[in-house]
């Protein structure tokens, strides 16, 4: 998976891209992370890339020429178009089902906006999607572009060990994950749940599932619903529906 991203702090991504387990997958070549500076683009001596909201207004916008010439420049280099994703509070929220259809992709265009946002007229004419991390305001685009690029990642074939990749798909079916436990098996006076000392895989499955269930129901009650939903209907009978009553 080929990211570009496109931002005007390049080295917020360039940090972020190579650390951990991102720094692992580039170096391996899984994945490749270029961070295109936007201001590279600009049309004045000055480097400037916003100028003043028509309308008035407090904040900038930044202009529609350094974002279009940096969308073609990418694919010029990348001999292809791609889906350009615009981070922003007025995209879809991200999710998983979201970052699995990205991550069948093989390059993604990633936009970071700052200011009070990009000329309208260059989102019309290059962004593919919209997207936010969530229903908050950020400084910039910059992390909502790591989000993906992290949650995408995991779905690179290499990126993850697989002590990493055998993880439990949290959200998987929207269920939350099961608590976890390591040594020692007695901490300030708590102990570790016996069945998880059973060697007993069958208990041991059965009870992680309905730590799962009791905890998508009291901390995400609205996926858990979604969950109860989806299983009523491929039960197709209220009563018998696929996820245990608690
Ligand atoms: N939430 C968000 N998900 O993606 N981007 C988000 C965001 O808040 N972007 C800022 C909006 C104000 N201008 C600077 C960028």
């Amino acid at each position: 998976m080929n990211y570009y991203v496109l931002t005007l702090f390049p080295e917020m991504i360039q940090q972020a891209a190579g650390a951990s387990i991102l720094g692992r997958a580039a170096k391996n070549g899984f994945i490749t992370v270029e961070a295109v500076n936007i201001r590279d683009f600009s049309a004045n001596k000055h480097m400037r890339v916003d100028d003043y909201p028509y309308g008035g207004g407090a904040g900038m916008v930044m202009e529609a020429e350094p974002v279009y010439r940096a969308v073609r420049a990418v694919e010029e280099k990348a001999g292809r178009t791609m889906r350009v994703v615009y981070l922003t509070p007025q995209g879809r929220v991200l999710n998983q089902t979201m970052v699995e259809e990205f991550a069948r992709e093989e390059a993604l265009v990633l936009l970071c906006g700052h200011y009070e946002g990009i000329d309208e007229r260059v989102l019309e004419e290059v962004v593919t999607d919209y997207v936010s991390i969530g229903d908050y305001v950020l400084t910039g685009g910059e992390l909502g572009a790591m989000v993906m690029i992290d949650a995408i990642s995991r779905f690179v074939p290499g990126v993850l060990s697989n002590e990493e990749s055998s993880q439990f798909e949290s959200l998987q079916d929207n269920l939350l994950e099961y608590p976890h436990y390591t040594r020692p098996e007695i901490w300030h006076d708590r102990q570790v749940p016996p069945v998880l000392l059973s060697g007993d895989h069958k208990k041991i499955e059965e009870w992680r599932h309905q730590k799962s269930l009791e905890r998508t129901k009291s901390r995400r009650p609205d996926l858990f619903r979604r969950s109860y939903r989806v299983s009523c209907i491929w039960h197709g009978d209220e009563r018998t529906g696929g996820v245990a009553e608690l």
